[in-house]
């Protein structure tokens, strides 16, 4: 759906909400002034009207004089007494005049008018010309206003009588009434409008120049708006004209403009608030899926690519191969001694040792390579292009290189190193699953030859890997099709000068392979982690056959078995052999466990805890292989053991090399010292024999006595020994 912009949608109403608020502004302000025009013409016409009413009533007395003046032809005996009456009944007349031919002779009141007796009005320049015009349209006449000889400003009515003489009619004068200015405009409103605040204005068209008089006026000039309404005064015409100033209107209607651009201002600004909202949430939605592509991408620790980064440019990778022709290689290594580093120095500066390297790392590498970590200590090196396995040699000697600098963290060097496997695109493969693996195992084939190494994969790599899966597989059902068994091989306690005890070694009848010995299954078990459910499978195993062999005989021989690395480092281990012992009902001095010497040193602490639960449990306790793991005398005496079995590497050549005798007689004394008994193994010869009871050792096993057997043929093997 098609979203108008943003900006257009504001500006869109803001241009809606100002017309809006402009056009009621002037909409109100126009029906005000409206409203105003209207008030202001029935103000005005009512006021002429008014003014009207008045000048046509006493006006009228010159009709009345004149009427009189005919019957008596020419002459009004009791003009002052007719006078009074007619000034009485009609109001607002200041004086009535006659004036024959043109001359004022009678004036009544003429208290006050004297002056004007005798004047001749056609003889007046400022009276002729309407006193003419009278005469000629034989019409009363409004005229004036003029300044009063007598003083003060009025307007007099001439009414020009006529005689019939024949057919002719002849002027015989004026009648005439003089009205005050001030009494006619006493008859409006108009002062009472101006103390409202009106203003108005009485003009009138000159008869002399044409040009407009003002007859009276407020105080305060004309405005805007104004209404001017017409006063009908005979034989001329004057106007008033009203206005009333629109006080603020034109401020309220600025303040109406300037609101409606606020509030449209206000409004878009809103929107554009509200509209921005979603926006805001798609940049923080783009912001935390860059994060967390971020984070599905790349090690948060290293800022490396991770692994599912490096599996899409792997893929990538094998395309271009295969369509450009070239070679690219895929490195892999992890760092030999992080563990140790970890445990020892804590995960800190194990983050630390890790963050240093990859820094390293990506110093050696092209820009178009990648470097990735995809484990714990876990790293590979994508090399897009390679021509050649030289260069991919030369890369990863650079590479191990880097790692093995030393590394300075919290005042402390440390160093670490590493082993790697390298495995070329697309001669070895071309898939991403088959080149992590191909590298891993030139990998581990490196670490096998010793450390600071590289080894590049081969297809002797891939067939032990290809054996080494299969036997991973058939381990996964061995227990369920007790294909497991084992087999015995007597102790021999030198003391005595009999068989002591028995070691128990597991076998697997494989079914395609035959019988198979621990070295092709156990250190792949070991890798596995099945090594745990078949460690305990063996325990059960010894237990159990050392019940039987209770409930048969009624003695009770102590039975040793194997324990691995990982099956000892199992939190449950103690747990699990407890409850086995229990369940089968044996004496917990019947097992003895045998550990080696390098499982013991990979976390002493722990070892030593771990130990002194055996023994509280009443279990012998064995180092096995002794001799290999450099354990120090000191780290012995801290270890409680019972026995150490002396490797057989000692025993093998002890009657011709001089200084494994001297080794074996050291170890010898040296656990007697810390009151630990020695077992040696391997012993096939007399002379071993007997070199070894001359250094008094305690137990001895081999080939001499007997092969580790079958439990059934167990009897028969114990009565061939010496
Ligand atoms: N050449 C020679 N060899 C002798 C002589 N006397 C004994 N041996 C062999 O030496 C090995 C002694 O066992 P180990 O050192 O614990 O070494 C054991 C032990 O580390 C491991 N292993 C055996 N059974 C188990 C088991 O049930 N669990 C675990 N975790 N490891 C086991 O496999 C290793 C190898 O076991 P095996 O092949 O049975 O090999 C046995 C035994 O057959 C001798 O006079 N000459």
């Amino acid at each position: 759906m098609y979203l108008p912009n943003r900006r257009v949608i504001c500006g869109a109403l803001f241009l809606l909400i100002s017309s809006i608020g402009i056009y009621w502004t002037h909409m109100s302000h126009a029906l005000n002034a409206q409203a105003q025009h209207l008030l202001l013409s029935d103000i005005v016409n009512a006021q002429a009207k008014a003014f009207e009413r008045r000048l046509s009533q006493s006006l009228s007395a010159t009709h009345i004089l004149a009427l009189e003046v005919q019957q008596q032809n020419g002459r009004i005996d009791d003009f002052d007494h007719f006078s009074e009456e007619v000034l009485r009944s009609i109001g607002g007349i200041s004086n009535l005049q006659l004036a024959p031919d043109g001359i004022i002779q009678k004036i009544y009141p003429l208290l006050g008018n004297e002056k004007a007796i005798g004047h001749n009005i056609l003889k007046d320049d400022k009276r002729r010309q309407e006193a003419l015009s009278a005469i000629k349209e034989k019409k009363l006449t409004l005229a004036g206003p003029f300044k009063l000889i007598q003083g003060g400003v009025a307007v007099i009515g001439r009414n020009p009588v006529f005689f019939r003489d024949g057919n002719k009619q002849v002027f015989w004068g004026f009648t005439s009434a003089l009205i005050y200015l001030d009494d006619l405009l006493a008859s409006t409103e108009l002062d009472l409008l101006q103390s409202k605040g009106y203003r108005y204005q009485l003009t009138r068209q000159s008869p002399d120049t044409s040009e407009t008089e003002v007859i009276a006026a407020s105080r305060e000039p004309i405005v805007s708006p104004h209404r001017t309404s017409t006063v009908n005064v005979p034989n001329a015409t004057w106007q008033i004209t009203i206005s009333h100033p629109m006080e603020g209107s034109t401020w309220r209607a600025a303040l109406g403009y300037l609101t409606s651009i606020t509030i449209a201002l206000f409004g878009s600004w809103a929107m554009w608030f509200v509209l921005r909202q979603p926006e805001k949430l798609q940049t923080i939605v783009k912001q935390k899926t860059h994060e967390l592509e971020k984070f599905a991408l790349y090690d948060y620790l290293t800022g490396l690519a991770n692994r599912r980064l490096l599996n899409e440019h792997l893929e990538r990778v094998i395309q271009q191969t295969e369509y450009c022709g070239n070679s690219a290689a895929l490195l892999s290594f992890d760092l030999d001694d992080f563990k140790r580093i970890n445990d020892s120095q804590g995960h800190e500066v194990g983050d630390g040792v890790l963050q240093q390297i990859s820094h390293r790392l990506n110093s050696v590498v092209n820009k178009s390579d990648i470097v990735a970590r995809i484990g714990g200590d876990e790293f590979t090196v994508l090399l897009s292009t390679s021509d050649s396995a030289f260069d991919a040699g030369r890369i990863a000697e650079r590479l191990i290189n880097v790692i093995s600098e030393p590394i300075f963290l919290n005042n402390k060097e440390l160093s670490v190193s590493a082993s790697v496997g390298i495995t070329m695109i697309p001669s070895d493969g071309n898939d991403v699953s088959t080149l992590l693996r191909n590298a891993d195992m030139a990998m581990y084939s490196a670490k096998k030859s010793g450390k600071r190494n590289y080894h590049f994969f081969n297809k002797a790599l891939q067939k032990k890997a290809l054996y080494k899966m299969s036997i991973e597989e058939g381990l996964d059902t061995a227990i369920s099709k007790k294909q497991f068994v084992l087999h015995y091989q007597p102790i021999f306690s030198f003391d005595s000068n009999k068989l002591c005890c028995y070691e128990a070694l597991i076998r697997w009848n494989h079914p395609r392979e035959g019988l198979l010995y621990p070295e092709r299954f156990i250190g792949i078990a070991e890798e596995s982690g099945k090594i745990k459910d078949i460690g305990y499978w063996v325990i059960q195993e010894v237990c159990d056959v050392i019940k039987m062999h209770q409930l048969h005989t009624g003695d009770s021989y102590r039975v040793a078995v194997n324990l691995s690395p990982r099956q000892f480092n199992d939190p449950d281990l103690l747990e699990n052999i407890r409850r086995i012992i229990l369940n089968v009902g044996i004496d917990a001095r019947s097992l003895e466990i045998e550990i080696t010497e390098s499982t013991l040193m990979e976390n002493v602490e722990s070892a030593i805890h771990t130990l002194h639960q055996f023994k509280e449990l009443g279990i012998t306790v064995a180092i096995d292989d002794f001799g290999t793991g450099y354990s120090s005398l000191a780290m012995l005496k801290r270890l409680p053991v019972d026995k150490l079995k002396i490797d057989r590497s000692f025993v093998k050549d002890l009657s011709s090399n001089n200084s494994d005798q001297k080794i074996v007689q050291a170890l010898i004394s040296m656990a007697h010292t810390l009151q630990i008994s020695v077992i040696a193994e391997g012993i096939e010869t007399q002379e071993q024999f007997n070199l070894l009871q001359q250094y008094g050792c305690d137990f001895g096993q081999g080939y001499l006595f007997s092969k580790p057997v079958p439990i059934t043929e167990l009897n028969e093997a114990m009565s061939t020994v010496i």
